[in-house]
């Protein structure tokens, strides 16, 4: 009876100061006037993530859209950490370009050195080392180099026309496929190229080795719990680092082979591994050694941030394209009139103003990586507001939700390429799809051409319609944008 007792209190204790801890915890935005969504005494406002019901970035959605529409920012917490949403453009522009030096970090991986190349690359790294890193590698992907990859992409895009040709058709001459798993195998096939220097043809054999580790990258169920911790829990990476172990092994193997082949023959072939043996040839900074897997870790990290990334962008923009014949006409007439016959050039693909405004719409609606975040180095008081952001508090951008509010946008869910939005605010929304400010995505204009030259080939030889769904997948742990449904197009060839 005693013993009873005593465990009954012990209980009735324990459960009043978690109780207790808990709400002091999840009063930290109400005790700073700042407004937040209902929580969740133990998950904070992450339970249906954590719970597998709702991608982070639907969730982040929703937060943002929980709050007035003339709220500045909405505090939330995962668990009972404080996180702050941003939900103004001026201040996303004050966090990520005026006041970079208190945020130039991201909190992705937390600058974690467990597994150098799952979580030590320039995705995660932190400054200073972040900066001399990312200026070692904005080159290969900028200026001639960028320009010297449009045969690479005309290229992979060959197999990517004789796979769609080889579909089978109906008597109408229509055929139809998913089109994420048409638009990932292109966008694998050039990044392999470009930062392994490997030739791979996806279209081939869907399972080549390389394909499918892509795929265990980012797809399945504990690839999809992985990035919800590396995005949203990186103080608890410690427990992702055995499942990314495979992947780095794989990726680890084609580098070394690639680096060592070319190193040993001494031909050069403009790509990632030329760069990457003169960094290592070159003289080292103690700030950050360009050797072992400090090597790997930098066109790992492009391959991993890159391939998935461009494979939703291309579908999404089909995917509108096939809803919308008056824009598909358009483009068609477009590319007819300024690019057929000629040979593919940056500066014919930069001209197809069309095409461009199609891409950056499609980019507003859908964004491949919906949310982005940074963290401050030090407190910092966020101007017009009197509200100091401590330390170490993560602060995020829903880029899906920003994009889409009403506040700035007239029917913010149609697709309308040509959107009349003010100039200013217009050059704010094409990149934020790509982040904005110093440590905005690298790869924003290699992305922006890769995606144009496979839309550009295959408008110029398919009508394309969407189609409705024929597959559902309930499964809610996409870090990145995805269809529940699926992106089916119907694809006729061009008489
Ligand atoms: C349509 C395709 C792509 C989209 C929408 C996209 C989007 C993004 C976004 C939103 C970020 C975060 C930016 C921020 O925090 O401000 C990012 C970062 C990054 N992206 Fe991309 N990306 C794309 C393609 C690529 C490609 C092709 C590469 C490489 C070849 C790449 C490499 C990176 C890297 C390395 C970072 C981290 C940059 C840093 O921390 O300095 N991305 N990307």
């Amino acid at each position: 009876m005693d013993c009873l007792i005593y465990y009954t209190s012990a209980l009735i204790i324990s459960f009043s100061l978690f109780y207790a801890y808990a709400k002091y915890k999840l009063s930290y935005w109400s005790r700073r006037g700042v407004k937040s969504p209902p929580t969740h005494l133990f998950f904070g406002n992450f339970k249906d993530c954590i719970t597998l019901k709702k991608s982070p970035g639907e969730k982040m959605r929703e937060i943002y859209n929980s709050a007035d529409p003339d709220d500045l920012y909405i505090g939330f917490y995962i668990f009972h950490k404080p996180l702050l949403l941003l939900r103004d453009h001026d201040l996303i522009k004050q966090v990520m370009i005026k006041d970079f030096d208190v945020f130039p970090n991201r909190r992705f991986g937390s600058g974690s050195q467990r597994d150098p190349i799952g979580l030590d690359s320039i995705l995660s790294m932190h400054q200073p080392k972040w900066k001399y890193v990312r200026n070692k590698l904005t080159p290969v992907l900028t200026g001639q180099k960028l320009k010297n990859m449009i045969p690479l992409m005309i290229e992979s895009g060959k197999p990517m026309l004789n796979f769609i040709e080889n579909l089978p058709t109906n008597e109408d001459g229509w055929s139809v496929y998913e089109i994420k798993d048409i638009s990932v195998r292109y966008s694998t096939d050039i990044l392999a190229s470009l930062t392994f220097g490997i030739n791979i043809n996806s279209f081939d054999d869907n399972e080549t080795a390389f394909c499918k580790t892509g795929v265990t990258i980012f797809r399945g169920f504990m690839r999809g719990i992985v990035f919800i911790i590396q995005f949203f829990l990186p103080d608890w990476d410690f427990l992702v680092v055995p499942f990314i172990k495979g992947p780095a092994n794989y990726l680890r193997n084609i580098f070394w082979d690639s680096m060592n082949t070319r190193e040993r023959l001494g031909f050069k072939r403009g790509d990632m591994i030329d760069f990457m043996l003169a960094l290592k040839n070159g003289e080292q900074n103690p700030i950050y050694k360009f050797e072992g897997d400090n090597l790997v870790a930098q066109p790992s990290s492009l391959y991993i941030a890159g391939f998935e990334a461009i494979g939703t962008a291309i579908a999404y923009a089909l995917y509108d394209l096939g809803q919308h014949p008056e824009h598909q006409d358009t483009i068609y007439n477009e590319i007819q009139t300024q690019v057929s016959g000629k040979e593919l050039t940056m500066d014919l693909i930069n001209g197809l103003s069309f095409l461009n405004s199609v891409v950056v719409e499609s980019l507003r609606l859908h964004p491949p990586l919906p949310v982005t975040d940074r963290i401050t180095t030090r407190d910092y008081e966020l101007p017009g507001s009197g509200l100091i952001i401590e330390k170490n508090i993560p602060v995020y951008v829903s880029i899906n939700a920003t994009n889409q509010d009403p506040k700035y946008f007239s029917n913010p869910q149609n697709f309308i390429p040509l959107r009349t939005e003010a100039k200013n605010k217009k050059k704010f929304y094409e990149s934020l799809a790509f982040g904005i400010g110093p440590r905005s995505c690298i790869g924003q204009r290699c992305a922006l051409l890769i995606v144009k030259v496979a839309i550009i080939m295959i408008i110029s030889n398919y009508t394309i319609s969407s189609k409705a769904n024929k597959k559902h997948d309930n499964n809610a742990i996409h870090v990145f944008t995805y269809s529940s449904d699926g992106l089916y197009i119907q694809f006729k060839k061009r008489n």
